[in-house]
């Protein structure tokens, strides 16, 4: 990375502009490179160099962009993914402090377009912009429209401070489904099909500079593919003010709701897999713990898939399916575990290979889980006792 001299100051931040050390076909000397970052000035030397290959966009791609209609421009699925599979890898044009509220602000994100090759400049300002030219400048508006937050270093003692990527692509997924006739269509034979529930998710790996992009569900060739730009389990309300910056109001089935009563009851649900962890049994003293009902971990994580379904919220599912799974190979129950767990596997495929491996040697051979069958044996063991006992009883004195 090769920052820039004059650095942009916010109490103990220094704003400093550089480029990301990726090179394009544009690329025509050393400092014009794909991607211009305007980053506090801590973060740069912690930055990996050499970046890591990212992972192989498919030939020919997985999704087009075309007219979603009222939308915009838009993301779709070119043939059938799977859930779990890879739909995209993207590389920023573009990476910007979330949130810094600076006098210098504008000028630091105009100076960001000198900075980067011209391919790269023609994909950032053919981006969507939701803000008038009267109320801010293109590059920040562009930023505002499409940056997605992505985690770099946090170096020691400097300011906590978020940022935002702009990509060419993964900037394009919509936040819901396209309205075309096409879709009314399916959403006529299933309503679940039109939800704002998403059906892919991306994910930054910082050592390769990129994001993923993945399906959640199944997506079938001429799809659109959509993403979560709010925090899906926040109240409708908020959910509903949080779009407004986008300069639009999300008409999905979960937040078009017919009555306050229907709305009371999805944000209660949405409460209720944001607040789980504190409030339901757990699987660590459960599974060692021979007081608890059998299927206490399976009842409560079940009745949260329940609650993912009925609001669209595919993205939630894996580490409740864990559980479901991890339960049933503690119960010893081998169908059941092999269903849920290659559940786990198909889901975990792209976005989490480690995960999917694990159940998958799991799958193998059951047994190789240490766990494996413990409340069983446990349960054999203490009716033995118990029929101890009640012989002991039996023997007059
Ligand atoms: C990140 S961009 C998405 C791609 C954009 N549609 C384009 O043409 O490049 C975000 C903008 O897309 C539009 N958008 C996304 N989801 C929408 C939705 N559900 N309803 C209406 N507009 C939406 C809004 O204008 C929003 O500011």
């Amino acid at each position: 990375m090769d920052d820039c001299a004059t650095p942009w100051i916010r109490g103990t931040q220094a704003f400093v502009i550089g480029n990301a050390l990726i090179t394009d076909s544009g690329g025509s000397s050393s400092t014009v490179t794909a991607c211009a970052m305007l980053l506090d000035a801590p973060v740069i030397p912690l930055l990996p160099r050499p970046l890591a290959a990212p992972p192989q966009n498919f030939s020919p791609p997985t999704f087009y962009i075309a007219d979603a209609g009222v939308k915009g421009a838009g993301m779709f699925a070119a043939r059938d993914i799977p859930a779990g599979g890879l739909i995209l890898v993207d590389r920023p044009i573009a990476v910007v402090p979330s949130d810094v509220d600076a006098p210098w602000k504008r000028e630091a994100f105009d100076a960001l377009l000198p900075r980067i090759s011209q391919i790269s400049r023609d994909a950032l300002l053919a981006l969507a912009n939701c803000k008038p030219l009267s109320e801010c400048p293109v590059v920040e508006g562009i930023a505002l429209t499409n940056a997605v937050q992505i985690d770099l270093p946090v170096p020691l003692l400097a300011a906590l401070q978020e940022y935002g990527g702009v990509f060419p692509n993964v900037s394009r997924a919509n936040h819901r489904f396209s309205i075309s006739p096409i879709s009314l269509a399916r959403a006529a034979i299933n309503p679940d099909f039109c939800s704002c529930g998403l059906n892919a998710s991306v994910k930054w790996d910082l050592k390769s500079f990129s994001v993923s992009m993945y399906a959640l569900r199944p997506i079938r060739a001429g799809d659109e593919i959509v993403q979560q730009y709010v925090d899906v389990l926040s109240p409708r309300a908020e959910r509903r003010a949080h779009l407004a910056r986008y300069d639009f109001e999300c008409m999905c089935k979960h937040c078009d709701l017919p009555d306050e009563d229907a709305v009371t009851r999805s944000d209660a649900a949405r409460a209720e897999l944001r607040n789980w962890r504190h409030l339901q049994p757990r699987f660590l003293p459960w599974s060692t713990d021979m007081c608890r009902a059998d299927d206490a971990i399976i009842v409560s994580n079940l009745r949260a898939l329940a609650l993912i379904e009925q609001e669209g919220l595919y993205g939630l599912q894996v580490p409740f399916m864990e559980e479901i799974a991890l339960s049933y190979a503690v119960l010893g129950d081998e169908s059941r575990f092999r269903e849920w767990a290659q559940q786990v596997v198909d889901l975990c495929a792209g976005q989490d290979p480690e995960r999917s491996a694990r159940f998958a040697g799991w799958i193998a051979d059951p047994q190789s889980y240490k766990q494996w069958g413990w409340r069983a044996k446990q349960r054999l063991l203490l009716d033995k006792q118990k029929d101890l006992v009640d012989v002991d009883i039996s023997i007059p004195w």
